[in-house]
Order: structure tokens, then sequence, then C-alpha cells
């Protein structure tokens, strides 16, 4: 049993790590704000269930066979929301080709909760889809399954962190508003979509039609959808990188071959797949596209003290990997690496002999995968050109008489904010009252195409303001999202709006 500094209470779940700030919080919380929070805590086993039931749901968007369950999710998130009084509704997104099947779109949630003149109104994004996930790749638990570890205050499932838990914080804090009696401060917007993974198709268009009408009146964006830089402190993010996501297909042989018989004979694919990809990027990281460098917006001294003094440790790093397998042993080093430089990852094969064993075969197409994380000023078109010329290039140097196409698939700008406005403030303090310290300034590694969207096009402030910890393990196997931090997160999301509606 453990003592909850908040409620006095003992409970099976571990302290909070910042439950020594328990003062802080009560000097800094109105009496409005300390009745949302004692409810959010009352709510708890309930917001864990709610958390459950969508994990439940495997909305997959990268895989045509999970397109129902996209659709089931936007369902049930959308009576969620109805449930909780607000007005939305589907938006159908029309078609895609995925993997040669034309298929409907997950549709994207636009919902309003007041519309209060007086009111500031705060945009709220999240995605419902997640990574693909299944137990074979290695996960301990059925990745749809939210097991719930009270010892070590965590829960496992896909979408947990990424981004099933943060969309809920933002119900869970309006409901518990409703059931405290207290009024919401601000008008609510909500954009819920099911493509994030899968490169946000059609997003874009439909924000822009309807910019004048739903977005209208949207006074900043607020996104919950990015991790903490370490496990310990909170941080408000303010830049993303882009991305630009490529295959490289390979063919020749008519069928697949036996090795003993046709090695030797016939130009191998898979041979001539790794010749090209090993001379995309050296083992320590650097990208060998010829002009990707060139793109990158030079770094300033005082951009390069500010990572001298971020709250970090390289065994941040080594917990969130698992591993002590850092590029470098340089604390600015390891951060300007994932926040203000490009990297090029190679993913994976489609076709590759992969299952246990030993196969001798020649497979006759393969299809390699990669990606470039951009930043600013690099953009897709431009990353696009000259990975295409240059993969072009070296495979003309190969001689090989196979067919090589690349082809770009989903591509998403970098995205950089001012962290100096009246939304980052908002954050700043709601976070000093529920964690009891100043948050980190970020930038995230990851890419999220949509917020450059908005800040483009509704000329809005956009600020991420993350829930889950740097060894949530997204987008990996045994995805987790620890109690507190959706508790406290969720705290966090009420106050934010609070806060919005005490600032100028
Ligand atoms: C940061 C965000 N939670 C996220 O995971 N974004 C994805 C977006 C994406 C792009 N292609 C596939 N997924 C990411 O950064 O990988
Ligand atoms: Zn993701
Ligand atoms: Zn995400």
């Amino acid at each position: 049993m453990y003592l909850d500094l908040y409620s006095h209470r003992f409970t099976t779940s571990p302290p909070s790590i910042f439950s020594t700030h328990i003062h802080t919080f009560h000097k800094m919380a109105t009496a409005e704000q300390k009745k949302f929070v004692s409810q959010i805590d009352a709510n708890k086993a309930a917001l864990i269930d709610r958390l459950a039931e969508a994990v439940s749901i495997p909305s997959v968007s990268g895989d045509a066979n999970y397109r129902k369950a996209c659709f089931d999710m936007a369902d049930w998130l959308l009576a969620e929301l109805k449930k909780l009084g607000a007005t939305a509704e589907l938006k159908p997104l029309g078609k895609q080709n995925l993997d040669g099947k034309e298929i409907e779109l997950p549709p994207v949630i636009l919902g309003d909760l007041g519309k209060d003149p007086k009111k500031k109104t705060i945009l709220v994004y999240g995605h419902f889809d997640v990574q693909p996930a299944l137990k074979s790749d290695g996960w301990d638990t059925e990745p749809f399954k939210l097991i719930t570890d009270e010892k070590t205050g965590r829960m496992y499932g896909r979408g947990s962190t990424d981004d099933k838990g943060p969309i809920l914080g933002w119900l869970n804090a309006i409901e518990a508003h409703q059931q405290a009696g207290i009024d919401l401060p601000v008008n609510l917007k909500f954009c819920f979509e099911g493509m994030e993974e899968s490169g946000s198709v059609g997003l874009d268009e439909l924000i822009a039609a309807e910019k004048d009408s739903f977005f209208q009146g949207v006074d900043a964006v607020c996104i919950s959808d990015n991790y903490w830089l370490g496990t310990k402190k909170p941080c408000l993010t303010h830049g993303l990188r882009g991305i630009a996501y490529f295959k490289l297909a390979i063919s020749g042989p008519a069928r697949d071959l036996h090795s003993g018989v046709f090695g030797g004979v016939v130009h191998e694919p898979m041979t001539d797949l790794f010749t090209i990809m090993s001379k995309l990027v050296t083992a320590k990281g650097e990208i060998l596209v010829p002009g990707i460098k060139e793109l990158v917006a030079p770094l300033t001294d005082e951009e390069r003290k500010r990572y001298d003094v971020m709250d970090f440790v390289l065994s941040d790093i080594e917990g969130a990997t698992g591993s002590k397998t850092t590029v470098s042993d340089d604390k600015a080093a390891v951060l300007m690496g994932r926040m203000r430089y490009p990297c090029l990852s190679l993913h994976g094969i489609e076709g590759a002999f992969s299952e246990p064993g030993t196969k001798t075969v020649i497979p006759a197409k393969v299809i390699g995968k990669f990606s470039l994380r951009l930043v600013p000023d690099m953009t897709p078109d431009k990353v696009n050109e000259l990975v295409t010329k240059y993969v072009n290039d070296e495979f003309a140097k190969i001689g090989s008489k196979n067919t090589m196409t690349i082809t770009s698939e989903h591509g998403g700008k970098p995205w950089l904010a001012d962290p100096n406005h009246w939304n980052y403030e908002a954050a700043i303090k709601a976070t000093e009252t529920i964690y009891g310290v100043k948050p980190d300034l970020t930038r995230e590694g990851g890419s999220i195409p949509v917020t450059l969207t908005f800040a483009d096009l509704l000329q809005k402030n956009v600020l991420l303001l993350p829930m889950g910890r740097s060894d949530d393990g997204a987008h990996s196997i045994n995805e987790k999202l620890d109690i507190s931090n959706y508790i406290e997160g969720t705290k966090l999301l009420g106050l934010y709006l609070h806060e919005v509606a005490a600032t100028a």
C-alpha cells in the first residue's frame, strides 16, 4: 500500500514522482481547480476503464485489414463526445489506395463544446489511429487489451500513450468539470483524425475547406501527442521534425528462386537493395544523400546553449531504448540529434525471407522502406527530389538488369513555434501547479504533420502539451502509459484550460 499525498488515503498505486509538491499545489490552485482535481482522483478507476475500452479497438490505420476498426474507433469516440454534450460529427475524407486496395479513409471527428463569445476557444487535436501491433512482434501481453500493473503503476497496450490516453485526457477533464459542477472556462473545438500514423491523408484539404466555417473563431491550438524528454520532468514542446517516407522496390526474376540453382547466375534483387540502402546512411547516422545537409538551418550560438542547460541525462535515452547505444556520449549532441538535425532510418524489407529457419531462397521482389525526419529548412518536395536522383544514380552504377522504382509515400514539413505566447504561458502555469516544477521547453524528434497546417492555415499559436514519458515505448512493443501520467496529465489538460482563461 502507498500513501496518496493528494487524497491522504492509502492506495495500491505508487506515489506520484512529484507528490512532494503537494504544498505548491495547495498554494497555487484555486478552489475550483482543487475541486476538479479531487474529481479526477475520485474517477481514477473509471478513467482507466475508459482507456481500456479505447485500446480494445485495434484502429491500425496502416493496414487495410484493420480499416473497419478505425471506423469503429471513430464511432466510439463520437459517442463519448456526444455523451459529454458536445456537438460532433464524422467528416468523410473519400478513398485511398492502400497496398493495391481502394478503401474508404477513416473519417475525421469535428466537434464543439461551448460557444460563449466571452470565452477563448481552444482547438484540441489528437489521433485515434495507432501503429500496427502483434503479440508475435515480442509483446509480453496482448497489444489490444489494456493490462494494468498496479505494482509498477503502468498500463500496457497499443495506443495507451500514442494517442488514445491523451485524447481521453481531454474527455476526462470535461467530464470531471461537469460532475463537479464547474463551468468549462473556455470553448472547445475538437479535431480527431484516424490517419495520423499513415500520413494524415486528406486532413489538410478538410482543414482548408473548413477554415472559415468550423475552424472560425479558434484562438489557439493544443495538441497532446508527444512525450517528456525523460521520465521525471514534464515539458512543453514547440517544434517537431517533418517526415519524407520512401519505398524502394527491386524486382527481377518472375518468381522466388533456389539459391543453389540460380545463385551466381542472376542479379539478385536483395543484393541490389542492400547495395543501395547501405549508401543512404552511415552506421553513425550521417546521411549520405548529397544536398541534404545543405538544407539544414545553421545552428546559432544561442540555440546551442539551450541544449546544454536542458534537464536531461544520457541515462534517460538509455532507459527509453533499453540499451547503451547512443551514437554520441555528449548530451548536447544527443539532444540535437533528436531535435534539430535530420536523420535517415531504415525500417524494413517487404518480401525478404524473415521467418525462423534457413530457407535458401532468392526473393524475386523486395521493397526497402526508409524515411528521413526533416528539420527547418527542409521540405518533403526538395528531399524527394534529392533522394530520387541519388537512388537512381546509385542504381545505375550497379549495372543490374533488375528493375528499380523509388516512390515517395507520405510527407510532412517540420514545425517550429514561438513559445513566447499566452498559450505557452498558460501551460507553464498549469504544469507548475500540477507537477510543482517549471517544464522544459523541447523540440520533438517525431512528426505530427497537421501541426504546421494548423499554424499556417489558421495563423494561430500551436502548443504541444505531452502526457506520456520518453520510456513509454510508442511505436514499439509493450507500449505503456503510467497511471500517474494519465491521471496527472488529465489534471494538467484541465488546469491548462483554466490558465488559458486567466491569461490575457
Ligand atoms: C509524435 C506522434 N505521436 C507520432 O508518433 N507521429 C508519427 C507520425 C507518422 C509519420 N509516419 C508514420 N507515422 C511519427 O512521428 O512517426
Ligand atoms: Zn505515433
Ligand atoms: Zn501520435
